[in-house]
């Protein structure tokens, strides 16, 4: 049963959780599917420059949590500020500031890559030379540059998840959000999608909420939110979870925080 009928744990507080201005804050915030709770009362933080895994099993809410940051669904209980702007109040310029890489892919296979980045572009209200400017910068940068008048199509899986990150990048956002986006990839393209994206966090001071629920995608020096059932159960960097836990890896302070406090 996916309701949440027992009163939910306190989020425990680790040192090192966001900053004093996170480029996304999320307070107290609650959606529901008529009598199924999604998400109850969820509160965190990413600051700038940091790679922020959202940690949860199928279920947890994340995809939820997505759609309310990127306007899918509307808000109605808490709130969602990005860049200080409140997404209720203040949509245009929030969304603005965000870039997202769906869980299912949406490149169109039978465009070009640079056509798909041009659409992008063009939504977004780029000027063409804007456009042009930074897809070859975003191209050269996912080393696909010559890659750019072919088909989607003809692209490996790890390719096109660049592709997508490469477009996510052109209005040039504070925020970058990733739902699972090494689904469906080997581990040697999911390390370099993952490197990709720690280096873009490093290099462009870049936010970065990546949903996952493989635990091995987080690493030391990332932060973490623990989202279990629709409740946050931590949040802070990595080796705090770790310790305020007692735990000495994240599997470890995975498995403690989701056996206690909230019932199957
Ligand atoms: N459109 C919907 N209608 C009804 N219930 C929904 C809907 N979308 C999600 N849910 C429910 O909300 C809860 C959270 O689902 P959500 O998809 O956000 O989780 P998730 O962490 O993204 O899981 P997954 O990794 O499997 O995608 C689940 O119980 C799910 O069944």
């Amino acid at each position: 049963m996916d309701c949440f009928e027992t009163a939910p744990p306190e989020p425990r507080a680790v040192p090192g959780d966001a900053a004093a201005d996170p480029v996304l804050a999320v307070e107290g915030l609650s959606h529901s599917f008529g009598a199924r709770t999604a998400l109850g009362g969820v509160s965190f933080g990413v600051p700038a420059g940091r790679f922020t895994v959202l940690l949860g099993l199928n279920g947890a809410g994340k995809t939820t949590l997505f759609s309310l940051i990127t306007r899918i669904y509307n808000t109605r209980r808490g709130s969602i500020r990005v860049f200080g702007f409140d997404m209720r109040r203040h949509p245009t310029q929030a969304l603005a500031r965000i870039g997202v890489v769906f869980q299912q892919p949406t490149l169109d296979p039978d465009l070009t890559v640079i056509q798909n980045l041009r659409y992008h572009g063009g939504l977004h209200g780029l000027a063409p030379a804007d456009i042009e400017a930074r897809a070859s910068e975003e191209l050269a940068r996912i080393g696909l540059s010559e890659r750019a008048d072919e088909r989607v199509r003809t692209l490996s899986g790890g390719q096109r998840r660049r592709v997508e990150i490469a477009r996510a990048l052109l209005h040039r956002p504070s925020l970058l959000l990733l739902d699972e986006p090494t689904v469906g990839l080997d581990i040697e393209l999911r390390r370099q999608v993952l490197d990709h994206v720690h280096d873009l966090c490093r290099e462009r001071g870049l936010a970065v909420l990546w949903a996952t629920h493989l635990i091995d995608e987080a690493r030391d020096g990332d932060g973490v939110v623990v989202l279990h059932r629709g409740r946050v159960l931590a949040s802070g960097l990595v080796e705090a979870v770790c310790a305020a836990t007692g735990a000495a890896t994240l599997d470890d302070a995975f498995a403690r925080l989701t056996d206690t406090g909230v019932r199957e």
